[in-house]
């Protein structure tokens, strides 16, 4: 089973949830992991089972980037907010980084969101 991070900024969090409701069905057969925040959404407005980490201002994107370091993970759906500046700008910079790091499948917008979910289910 593919394990798959979903992150969403505070201004992208209804176009995650659109896009968790439209693919509900590839998403149910990944173990899915998420942010604090985005995560309580997931888990109050799909039927996925997702297992919450820390919001991301409180360290939850360096314990989803501490897995992809540990190599757990298959992939990070993140979208970010493009035109809003983060309180957390280093940890969402070390998150991306340490997906380039260890190869592993980001996407940060719902264009290669669907890219990636299409081929994680595909193949996994
Ligand atoms: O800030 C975030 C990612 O950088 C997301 O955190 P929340 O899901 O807790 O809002």
């Amino acid at each position: 089973m593919s394990r798959l991070a979903l992150i969403a900024h505070d201004e992208e969090k209804p176009a995650l949830i659109e896009f968790a409701e439209r693919y509900e069905d590839a998403l149910a057969t990944c173990d899915l992991v998420a942010t604090g925040t985005t995560g309580k959404r997931l888990q109050t407005e799909t039927e996925l089972e997702v297992e919450r980490k820390e919001s991301g201002p409180y360290g939850g994107d360096l314990m989803i980037g501490a897995e992809v370091a540990a190599g757990m993970m298959d992939g990070v759906i993140f979208l970010r907010d493009p035109l809003r500046a983060q309180p957390h700008e280093p940890d969402i910079s070390a998150l991306l980084r340490i997906c380039d790091v260890h190869d592993t499948a980001l996407a940060t917008n719902l264009a290669s969101a669907t890219f990636l979910i299409e081929g994680l289910t595909e193949t996994g």
